[in-house]
């Protein structure tokens, strides 16, 4: 399923958060949506998974405007996974990932057999089966991302938006829940700090700077260092990586000599 965004500007408090945001995600692709702190990732995303409404523009789902499809069937196709606050899930991880299926259920919202091995599945696939009874609040950050991965997993979505899916998590599920993206066949959007980890698992990245893109391409195209430094105000070698050929960036930790002052 293909996610198209044309035009889309969000304005709120007399601020344009986000100005023409024009990007395509192709089903079954990976897109890192990247851009220092503050340059609109987190509201373009929103307004994909619906929590906001764009100001102007238009959102598409295989050529359907998003806003005329209705909350539940559009939850069918696109799960969110977000940076709101989930410290209001007092409950079990199994009923949290059951949560995931309500879009799929009846008014009754009882779990068949099917919607349980679903959650089940989803559990399974990040890991998480064996805190299937602890509380949700009992869980690490780590833990609790994963278990709402699953939850999203258990959804059973076409699209994925993810907004910052690696928070809290250590390098070795940041890179597992990455791969498990990677592998799941979905058309993903998602907002990522570590653009070493976004240019690895991203077919392309989209840059957002001040609430535009600034630049969308494949990553070796769109990591440049003059866009490293352009964008983020830092100095990076671009290198490719040894093993996997990823373009990767090697931050300098001090701004390079002005040679002219020496
Ligand atoms: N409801 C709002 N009212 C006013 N300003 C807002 C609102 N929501 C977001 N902003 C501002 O819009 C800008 C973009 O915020 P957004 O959260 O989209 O950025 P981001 O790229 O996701 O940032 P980060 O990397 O820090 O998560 C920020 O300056 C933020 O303070």
């Amino acid at each position: 399923m293909r996610v198209e965004l044309n035009g889309v500007s969000v304005t709120a408090a007399g601020k344009q958060l986000i100005d023409e945001v024009s990007l395509g995600v192709p089903s079954g692709t990976v897109v890192g949506l990247v851009g220092p702190n503050g340059s609109g990732k987190s509201t373009t995303l929103r307004c994909v998974f619906r929590a906001l409404r764009p100001t102007a523009g238009r959102i598409e789902l295989d050529g359907r405007e998003l806003s005329g499809i209705r909350l539940k069937e559009s939850a069918r196709h696109l799960a969110a996974l977000t940076q709101d606050n989930h410290s209001e899930f007092d409950f079990t991880v199994a009923e949290v990932v059951s949560m995931g299926r309500t879009p799929h259920q009846g008014s009754l919202r009882a779990m068949s057999t099917m919607d349980q091995q679903v959650c089940e599945d989803a559990l399974r696939r990040v890991g998480a089966v064996g805190l299937a009874h602890r509380g949700f609040l009992t869980l690490s950050g780590g833990e609790r991302q994963r278990v709402l991965i699953a939850r999203a997993l258990a959804q059973q979505p076409s699209v994925l938006v993810m907004d910052e899916p690696t928070n809290h998590l250590d390098i070795r599920h940041q890179l597992e829940v990455l791969r498990l993206v990677r592998e799941l066949d979905l058309t993903v959007l998602a907002a990522l700090h570590d653009l070493n980890l976004a240019a690895t698992f991203c077919d392309r990245l989209c840059v957002l700077a001040d609430g535009r893109i600034v630049a969308d391409g494949p990553p070796r195209e769109v990591l440049t260092a003059e866009l490293v430094h352009q964008v983020f105000d830092v100095h990076a070698d671009v290198v490719d990586h040894p093993t996997t050929g990823a373009v990767q960036l090697l931050y300098h930790a001090q701004p390079p000599f002005d040679q002219d002052q020496e």
